[in-house]
């Protein structure tokens, strides 16, 4: 039997660092939603007790490393799983690149290995086993919108925002997430964006004000080291984007855009001078 699962990208709408914790972790209030473009992951049981994984993409470890594999071999040691699964990760997210997508596979991979050997785990003890894979993973199990707060594993539903083009755009940079963190002075952010009023934008589905709340402290840091990201959000706003930042610790940028008609021009405008553009909608 073979399950297929998708595991979509996520963006910020908004993302605040309140302060580090003792364990490390920085304590975050962030709007997450979902987009459009997403991995694909086929997974098959194996008779022998071993987690395999294959892709078409050359640039990601396909062995331990592989977040979709520790999701595979965290549900069978918890639950004492005896066969083996087979995973095809059809890679379409840019990896490292602030869109969760290591993330997403690994939600992915819980989902299915979940229906696979018809372990009926519910929702919330998937997020939990989430959690220990990384702090996008619980959000990415059940997608939708959310407010995370925590280190990004407590969740609270939210409506979807208003549906609207979302261009995305990656340069040709690699940036570290453990790096970023640690680069952030938290008691030195004089402006914080607002998850409040985020969210009543979003209740009150007004895509100007979304537009108007869209903010993210971490890129004071990810634009300091890689001054092209800024030259990305600026080059978007001239092009007409109604809203641009950059999804989590970067370097994706990303532009909010409620015409159909400016999708083009923007497209093209980038496609200019950054290879990766991708125009999707909200995954509502
Ligand atoms: C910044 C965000 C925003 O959504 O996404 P990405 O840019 O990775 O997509 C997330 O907070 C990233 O979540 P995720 O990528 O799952 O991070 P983890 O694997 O848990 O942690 C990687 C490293 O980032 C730091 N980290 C992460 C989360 C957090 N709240 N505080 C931290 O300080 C820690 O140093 C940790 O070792
Ligand atoms: N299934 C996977 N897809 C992409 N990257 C993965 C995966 N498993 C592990 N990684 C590693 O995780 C790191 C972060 O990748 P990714 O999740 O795409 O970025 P981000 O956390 O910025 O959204 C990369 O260095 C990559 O090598």
């Amino acid at each position: 039997m073979k399950i297929y699962e998708k595991a979509p990208a996520k963006i910020n709408l908004m993302l605040d660092v309140l302060h580090k914790r003792s364990d490390g972790y920085h304590e975050v209030e962030m709007i997450m939603t979902m987009v459009d473009l997403a991995d694909r992951l086929e997974m098959s049981e194996l008779p022998r007790d071993s987690i395999i994984i294959s892709s078409q993409a050359g640039y990601i470890p396909l062995d331990e490393k592989n977040l979709a594999f520790q999701a595979a071999r965290l549900i069978k040691e918890r639950y004492n799983v005896r066969t083996g699964v087979y995973i095809h990760l059809d890679k379409k997210i840019p990896v490292a690149a602030g869109l969760a997508g290591g993330s997403s596979d690994a939600a992915a991979a819980l989902r299915g290995l979940n229906r696979l050997w018809r372990l009926g785990i519910p929702d919330a003890e998937l997020r939990e086993l989430g959690a220990e894979l990384g702090s996008d993973v619980p959000f990415c199990i059940t997608g939708g919108t959310a407010l995370a707060s925590g280190r990004g594993e407590m969740l609270t539903p939210l409506p979807n925002p208003p549906q609207c083009w979302v261009i995305l755009a990656k340069p040709p940079i690699n940036v570290s997430t453990a790096e970023v963190y640690g680069r952030v002075r938290a008691d030195q952010i004089t402006v914080h964006p607002s998850a409040r009023r985020m969210e009543e934008a979003i209740r009150n589905q007004s895509f100007a004000s979304v537009c108007h709340e869209l903010g993210n402290v971490l890129e004071d840091v990810t634009l300091k080291l890689h001054p092209e990201v800024q030259q990305l959000k600026d080059a978007m706003l001239r092009l007409g984007a109604d809203g641009v930042l950059m999804s989590g610790s970067g370097p994706t940028v990303f532009g909010l855009v409620s015409k159909e008609s400016k999708v083009a021009r923007i497209y093209n405008g980038l496609r200019g001078f950054c290879k990766e553009v991708y125009a999707v909608r909200l995954l509502t």
